[in-house]
């Protein structure tokens, strides 16, 4: 694409939004005009997610309604009379963005189902089933930092959309002129009209009736919730009202929220980058805790579909745990639960991806159930309960992954920070009874398993150049593929790009039933592994280590030594 001709067509035509305008005028560095207007901003299974900006390449009303039009001449082409459920989260442009798909989606005849305030994404993935709707739509770029927003886009099953259908989208995209080929209503009018429902509180209480039946010790709760103390921060998101809500209904009545982060604010002026993983998002919530002495820490995005733990290490010092540590947690305390109620079968399953940790394995065996592992990305997992409901092979109990995201339950088909939290309180006060804080229930669990240790380095490679560069490692890695890390034996190559998996000590091949992904996954001969993968939702190479030591610390000084190991074989530092 002639970035040039793009770049004087946004500067020139008669449509273009004035603020946008304006601010393409100022522009003068030829590589960030480039970067605007190279290309036309993605619209895969993850939907768009870019900078807040004018361009082509940019989040903005135009290349959000440009996606609509296609979204809605495709529901157009599958069904009569669509209709869409549409939610957003804080971030800056949220509300402005689902107005602009509202106006797209009712001015090509579809109802719309639009919700008046923001709401966890999660919580529009049960909406999309309970309003029995066609598709939904979530503004929000997640945990990304301010200057990104996004769009993701749900099935009638309230998963995210799959590849094809993401495809079949994105053909109708391709063929949408962005400012002749976008149609518009008024909201006004499309209310008037019928196409433009606000949704009420009716679904907001129908989803916190389910959520509650999630829970599994209900005696436990009714008896001592009343006892347990928790910090919690919604880092300026969504999180605050249903979470808090939530937790009240339960009995959890001391909840102490991190006043700083506790309103919805765009701009995350405590928090520059919003993510749970982050430690530093929980500097206040951890300066809370050293007066207050609380049970449980934990925090949720700003789309609270991903929530953050942090437990007390010593008398002074906190640590956020890992998403692999939570989710060892939560699977180990499901199950353990579920089979004092007699609830557990053969056939309850977890769901975790190929770059989380492994420990859940033994864990699962243990209890004598399964572990399946699916691509990196939710929507795998919210396939494989659609699938289970199908087939009745399996139960699904849970479904992970390294990345802070869990769900448990099938009334939503994405992570959702809000069970998530829900079931934290409920794990926190069984330990609690047991006269254990969740970091020594953790370590217990490493006594018994094996000290599992994860890491994962996020190599930031910005723009047209990243991508390709990116690209270039991932071939290499390919074509030139390493067979040892420093003396260790690697004994198996996965590439998800060609779906095999190959045995290299015995010189076998078969194949993985997987959709295809540009991934490697290296496991060596003593268990550990690493994972290559571009970010399908920032400009970073994600390189993913597990490792398995003998205790605490020998496993801190093999991960330490293995990263630099396996960064060399990569040939990055
Ligand atoms: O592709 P990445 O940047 O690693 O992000 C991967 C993550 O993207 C989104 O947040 C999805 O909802 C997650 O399910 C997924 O894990």
């Amino acid at each position: 694409m002639d970035f040039k001709q793009g770049y004087n067509r946004w500067l020139t035509e008669e449509k273009v939004e004035a603020g946008l305008k304006a601010e393409l005028e100022q522009l003068t560095d030829e590589k960030e005009i480039e970067d605007r207007f190279y290309k036309n901003l993605e619209f895969g299974t993850g939907g768009l997610r870019g900078k807040i900006a004018a361009g082509s390449n940019r989040m903005n009303v135009h290349t959000v309604g440009k996606a609509t039009q296609g979204l809605a001449t495709y529901l157009l082409k599958h069904k009569k009379q669509p209709s869409i459920a549409i939610a957003y989260d804080s971030r800056n442009m949220s509300k402005e963005f689902a107005d602009t798909a509202a106006s797209v989606l009712a001015a090509n005849g579809v109802k719309v189902f639009l919700y008046p305030s923001l709401r966890p994404t999660p919580m529009l993935s049960y909406t999309v089933r309970h309003l029995e709707t066609d598709a939904g739509i979530v503004i929000t770029a997640s945990h990304n930092p301010k200057i990104y927003n996004g769009y993701k886009v749900y099935g009638n099953d309230g998963g995210q959309i799959t590849d094809e259908v993401a495809k079949e989208i994105l053909n109708f995209i391709d063929e949408t002129d962005v400012f002749d080929g976008v149609h518009t209503m008024c909201l006004k009018e499309a209310e008037e009209k019928g196409l433009l429902e606000y949704i009420t509180e009716e679904v907001d209480k129908a989803y916190y009736n389910k959520v509650a039946t999630l829970c599994i010790r209900k005696d436990l709760i009714k008896e001592k919730a009343s006892g347990l103390k928790i910090i919690y921060t919604p880092i300026h998101g969504s999180g605050n009202i249903p979470v808090r809500t939530m937790l009240k209904k339960l009995g959890y009545e001391q909840v102490d929220v991190v006043k700083e982060q506790e309103l919805p604010d765009g701009n995350f002026p405590t928090a520059p980058y919003p993510n749970p993983e982050d430690k530093a998002v929980f500097e206040l919530a951890i300066e809370m805790a050293k007066q207050t002495e609380p049970d449980l820490i934990f925090g949720t995005d700003p789309d609270c579909d991903r929530i953050g733990v942090v437990v007390k290490e010593s008398a002074t010092s906190y640590k956020v745990l890992t998403g692999n540590q939570v989710g060892i947690l939560l699977s180990d305390y499901i199950l353990n639960a579920r089979r004092e109620m007699g609830l557990l079968s053969e056939q309850d399953t977890i769901v975790k991806t190929i770059v989380t940790s492994d420990m859940v394995k033994p864990i699962a065996a243990h209890y004598g159930t399964q572990v399946m592992d699916v691509l990196t990305g939710f929507k795998y997992i919210g396939e494989k309960i659609k699938e289970f409901g199908e087939t009745g092979a399996n139960n699904f109990v849970f479904g992970y992954e390294e990345s802070y995201g869990y769900l448990s339950g099938e009334f939503v088909r994405d992570k959702d920070a809000v069970i998530a939290s829900v079931l934290i309180a409920e794990m926190a006060l069984y330990y609690k009874e047991q006269g254990k804080n969740l970091y020594e229930a953790l370590e217990d669990l490493f006594q018994q398993y094996g000290y599992y240790r994860e890491d994962l380095i996020s190599v930031e490679m910005e723009g047209k150049d990243g991508q390709e560069k990116i690209a270039a490692i991932l071939s290499a890695l390919r074509d030139n593929t390493p067979v040892d890390v420093n003396g260790v034996k690697i004994a198996t190559v996965e590439d998800y790009k060609l779906s095999t998996r190959y045995n290299c000590l015995e010189g076998t091949q078969e194949t993985i039933y997987l959709p295809t992904s540009n991934v490697m996954k290296f496991i060596l001969e003593d268990g550990n592994w690493f994972v290559v993968r571009p970010s399908g939702t920032e400009p970073k190479m994600k390189i993913y280590l597990s490792i398995i030591g003998k205790d605490l610390e020998d496993a801190n000084v093999v991960l330490n030594n293995f990263k630099k190991q396996v960064l060399a074989v990569i040939g990055v530092n």
